[in-house]
């Protein structure tokens, strides 16, 4: 049974998928409710009221999946579960349209005092001439980034007849030519616009993106909107060009602290508000939790997600497919790290054949997580593995080639430690399975799995004997052997799986034999 938390308020005619499913036991609870229980969650549901930080995954010490019913996710601590291997998903799609139809609401009451008056009106004024407005026809727009919310907002605007101007460092010339908008540079946008409303994720390079130097740089008598995230533009700043009355009005739908109490821009008569509504539809609330409830239900399940932030994201088609070679590279992984015993520096991986097509990428975060799991002592998976190799130094890289070696497809591992290099060569082979048919140069055909001995040895007559007979003696069961040789009288290994794991005491006492180089004992 899987335990999910959903912490904030989130629709429950959306949350159905994971309701109904006979597999999951769903709490509605806020997690100060449930600090007795936190361990126990796999799935954890927030908007923008939960803060999923650092401490909370720690408490969560059963925690698989974070899911964020909505876009924004600076609530949740992104680098903490990633390093925990916890999966971020979130709903990107589900609420565009009523932030953006939010937005234009928002744009239309400012420049026409549409709060003010109804403020006035209902306190038995009627005062017509305290709030004239401003027409949106043929004024300039700027909006500061122009993504799913921001490019929707544009449609809305021309319909107005307005000229919308965009910046966006990562949108190309022809895209906004395409979308019929005017591409410019944050001065030049700031230069020409009537109007400023920002629509970009809070980051470090968005945060007070608008502040005292660039709004000097604004037309007298601007309009500003915020209904991204509160800080986006700097309040302190914005509330000094309110006072100096170079801004005209502000619309702000988001705040740096929810809910705002001291807030500044409170105190001012040509700001309106409101608390963190655009996503408040019952259409986007809809959208956004049947978006996370069926990616975090699959999740649990094992299929991929459709909405990663921390995890490339795959369909489920391609999933499929890559699955067979995920398995595959764990298991290589976990071979590398058991043989080569000293630390190591690079891992590096060569796709051929029907795999190189695939999302590599993913296969190798797989392969990093099988060889990194025999060496640390927390969980890792295909979330964190990259992350923890680059904090211990290890580079990885991968390489295609078209060399085959006559297989379907082959992936081959090299390791470089201090002293030496180790290398692993595998295949999938369709209704057969994942072989390993190359370790350290030596040609060999084994199936990864179970417990294995790697042994290697000097070739000469007797040797295989007498290790199963020394095995025999013990009473310890071969299940498999497979032997291989670079040549004649050379170096020569063994690869023995057995049904149980076998002891230290049986390693020590097979390596007394004088033609036995080295033993490794291999868990897979
Ligand atoms: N008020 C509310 O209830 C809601 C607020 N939001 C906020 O709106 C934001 C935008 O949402 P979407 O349009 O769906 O996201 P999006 O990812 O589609 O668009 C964001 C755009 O910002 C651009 N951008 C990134 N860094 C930038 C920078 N330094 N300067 C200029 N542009 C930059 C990106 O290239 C992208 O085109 C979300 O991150 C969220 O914080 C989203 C939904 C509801
Ligand atoms: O989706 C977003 O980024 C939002 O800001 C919506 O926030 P909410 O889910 O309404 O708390």
């Amino acid at each position: 049974m899987y335990e999910v938390l959903v912490a904030d308020s989130i629709s429950n005619e959306g949350l159905a998928p994971l309701l109904e499913a006979s597999n999951v036991n769903l709490t509605r609870k806020k997690v100060t409710e449930v600090e007795d229980l936190l361990h126990t969650y796999d799935a954890l549901l927030v908007r923008s009221a939960t803060t999923v930080t650092e401490d909370l995954l720690d408490k969560m010490k059963n925690l698989k999946i974070v899911a964020r019913a909505g876009v924004g996710v600076d609530n949740i601590d992104i680098e903490a579960s990633t390093k925990r291997g916890v999966v971020v998903i979130n709903a990107p799609n589900g609420n565009t349209i009523s932030t953006a139809e939010h937005t234009f609401a928002m744009m239309a009451s400012l420049v026409r005092h549409i709060p003010q008056g109804n403020i006035s009106v209902k306190s038995r004024e009627w005062n017509r001439s305290a709030f004239v407005g401003t027409e949106l026809n043929r004024k300039h727009l700027g909006i500061v980034g122009f993504g799913r919310i921001g490019s929707e907002l544009a449609k809305r605007a021309k319909a107005f007849n307005m000229t919308v101007h965009v910046y966006d460092p990562f949108l190309t010339t022809s895209r906004a030519e395409k979308l019929g908008v005017d591409l410019l540079s944050l001065d030049d946008l700031l230069a020409v616009a009537d109007i400023i409303t920002v629509h970009t994720p809070l980051t470090k390079d968005t945060k007070g993106l608008l502040n005292r130097e660039t709004l000097a740089k604004t037309k007298k008598g601007v309009y500003l909107l915020n209904c991204a995230r509160g800080g986006i533009i700097d309040e302190e700043a914005l509330a000094h060009y309110l006072e100096i009355g170079h801004v005209q009005g502000a619309a702000i739908d988001v705040f740096e602290v929810e809910p705002p109490t001291d807030n500044p821009l409170l105190n001012f008569d040509q700001v309106i508000t409101t608390p963190h509504l655009g996503a408040s539809t019952k259409e986007a609330q809809l959208n956004v939790a049947e978006d996370v409830a069926y990616d975090v239900l699959r999740f649990l399940e094992g299929n991929p997600v459709s909405s990663s932030i921390n995890l490339p994201t795959l369909s489920k088609d391609v999933f499929e497919k890559i699955q067979p070679f995920t398995s595959l590279t764990k298991q290589l992984g976990a071979v590398l790290s058991q043989c080569m015993k000293e630390p190591v520096q690079d891992i590096s991986v060569t796709y051929a054949g029907t795999v190189a097509d695939l999302e590599t990428t993913y296969i190798t975060r797989s392969l990093l997580s099988g060889f990194l799991t025999h060496r640390i002592d927390r969980s890792v998976n295909e979330v964190n593995a990259s992350m923890i190799a680059k904090e211990r130094g290890i580079t990885f890289g991968e390489k295609i080639s078209d060399n085959t070696q006559g297989y379907a497809n082959i992936i081959e591992v090299v390791v470089k430690g201090e002293s030496r290099t180790f290398s692993i060569t595998g295949t999938y082979i369709k209704d057969y399975g994942p072989r390993v048919i190359n370790i350290d140069s030596f040609d060999i055909d084994f199936y990864p799995e179970g417990h294995l001995l790697y042994i290697r040895h000097t070739d000469q007559p007797g040797v295989i004997g007498n290790v199963g007979k020394a095995l025999g003696d013990l009473d310890i069961n071969i299940a498999t052997m497979q032997v291989g040789r670079k040549q004649k009288g050379g170096e020569a290994i063994m690869m023995l799986t057995f049904d149980r794991l076998i002891e230290d005491a049986t390693i020590e006492s097979l390596k007394q034999a004088s033609e036995i180089v080295t033993i490794q004992r291999i868990e897979l």
